[in-house]
C-alpha cells in the first residue's frame, strides 16, 4: 500500500468517526432538552443552567481522560458541547464588564461557552443592576488579580447587592502593546486600565520611560482610542488587537509571567453542592482588639481552610471595616454550617455571598 492509499484509509476512518460523534452529539442534545423540559414541568424556573452539574461533568471528563488530547483541552470541548445543548432552550444572557474585547468577555465565554448571548456594560455596578432586574441571567465581574490584588468596585457592590456568587473563573492574563504606529519610538502616549498599567510597570519603565501613561476605563477602551489616534499605544489583549485592527509592538509585557485574574459569576440562584466548592462571606464587628482573631476562630475550630481575606471600609463608620472571606467547602457542608452558625452569633454583620463550584477549566 503506498502513502496516498494509507492516507485515504485513515481519512475514511476519521470520516466514519465524525459521523458517529455527530450522531452522539445530537443524541446528547436531545437528552439535555428532555432534562430542561422535566425541570420546567417541575416548576424549577425557565433558567436551566446548573453550575454544580456542569462542574461535575467537566471534572469527570478530566479525571477519565486517557489522552492524547489533554484533560483541559477535552474539558474545553465539553464546555462548548454543554453550552450548545443548553442554548437549544432559552439561550443565557450574560452581562459582562465591556466593551467588547475585555478579559471579562473572555472569562464569560470561558465559563459559559460560546452559545450564550452576551451584553457588554461599561461599569461594574451596571452589571449588578442588570442581573438584579432580570434582564441578564448572570453577570461576570473581575474580583482580584494575582499581581495587583482586589478589584474594589466589585467588593463594594456585594455590600449592597442581594445577588449571589454562582461561580468563579480564572484566566491567565497576557498584555500586549498595541498601536497603529509601527515603532515604539513613534509612541508618546499610552492608554490602559489602571490595573494593567500597574501590572506592566517594570516593562514600561524599561522600554517606554518617557511616555505619558493615561488610565482609562478598560483595556478595550484603550485599544479603541489607539485605533483612532496616531502617536499613541494601548495595552490590551490579542482579541482587542483583532477587533480594533492594531499591530503588536511588543507581546506578553506583564511583569509577572503567572499573571492571573479571578472573576466571579453573579446571579440570583443558590447553587447546590458540587463536591468541590468554595463559600464567600462578608463579616464585620465593632472595632476592638482581637476582633478579627475572634471572627476567624470558628473557621479554625472547624478545620475550614480560608483561601482569601480582604478588608474594605464599612462605609458606615470611620475606621470600621468589613472582611471579605473565601473558605473551602459549601455552606451546606456540616463543618461549614457549624462555623457559620457560630459566626452569626459573634459578628455584628454576616452576609453569605454564596457557595459555588471551584473553577474547573
Ligand atoms: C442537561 C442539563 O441541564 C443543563 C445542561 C447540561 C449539559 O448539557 O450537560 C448540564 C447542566 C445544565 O446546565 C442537566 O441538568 O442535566
Amino acid at each position: 500500500m503506498d502513502d496516498s492509499q494509507q492516507l485515504q484509509q485513515v481519512r475514511a476512518r476519521i470520516d466514519a468517526l465524525d459521523e458517529q460523534i455527530q450522531r452522539l452529539l445530537n443524541e446528547r442534545a436531545e437528552l439535555a432538552r428532555q432534562t430542561a423540559q422535566i425541570k420546567q414541568a417541575a416548576g424549577l424556573g425557565e433558567n436551566c443552567f446548573r453550575p454544580e452539574r456542569e462542574a461535575e461533568i467537566l471534572r469527570r471528563v478530566i479525571a477519565r481522560n486517557p489522552g492524547p488530547l489533554s484533560g483541559q483541552e477535552m474539558a474545553r470541548l465539553f464546555r462548548e458541547i454543554m453550552s450548545a445543548c443548553l442554548a437549544l432552550e432559552t439561550p443565557l444572557m450574560i452581562a459582562y464588564l465591556g466593551p467588547e474585547g475585555t478579559f471579562t468577555e473572555a472569562a464569560a465565554l470561558k465559563h459559559f461557552g460560546h452559545s450564550v448571548k452576551t451584553r457588554p456594560l461599561i461599569a461594574i455596578d451596571e452589571i449588578f443592576r442588570e442581573v438584579e432586574a432580570g434582564t441578564a441571567h448572570y453577570g461576570v465581574v473581575p474580583v482580584e488579580n494575582s499581581t495587583e490584588g482586589a478589584v474594589t468596585h466589585t467588593l463594594d457592590q456585594f455590600l449592597i447587592s442581594p445577588l449571589q456568587i454562582c461561580g468563579e473563573v480564572e484566566l491567565r492574563i497576557h498584555h500586549h502593546l498595541l498601536s497603529r504606529n509601527k515603532a515604539l519610538t513613534e509612541v508618546s502616549r499610552l492608554y490602559a486600565h489602571q490595573q494593567t498599567l500597574a501590572q506592566c510597570r517594570e516593562w514600561l519603565d524599561a522600554h517606554l520611560a518617557g511616555c505619558e501613561r493615561i488610565p482609562v476605563g478598560s483595556n478595550a477602551e484603550a485599544a479603541r482610542r489607539a485605533g483612532n489616534e496616531s502617536g499613541c499605544a494601548a495595552i490590551a489583549s490579542d482579541r482587542a488587537r483583532e477587533i480594533y485592527g492594531l499591530q503588536a509592538l511588543a507581546t506578553n509585557i506583564e511583569d509577572e509571567p503567572g499573571n492571573t485574574t479571578r472573576f466571579l459569576v453573579i446571579g440570583s440562584q443558590a447553587v447546590v453542592p458540587s463536591g468541590n466548592d468554595k463559600t464567600s462571606l462578608l463579616l464585620s464587628g465593632p472595632n476592638r482588639s482581637g476582633l478579627l482573631y475572634d471572627l476567624l476562630r470558628p473557621l479554625a475550630d472547624n478545620e475550614i481552610s480560608m483561601t482569601r481575606l480582604e478588608s474594605r471600609p464599612s462605609r458606615r463608620k470611620l475606621w470600621e471595616y468589613v472582611f471579605f472571606i473565601d473558605v473551602e467547602g459549601h455552606m451546606e457542608d456540616p463543618k461549614v454550617a457549624t462555623a457559620l452558625a457560630t459566626l452569626k452569633d459573634q459578628a455584628s454583620f454576616l452576609k453569605l455571598l454564596g457557595s459555588y463550584p471551584r473553577a474547573v477549566i
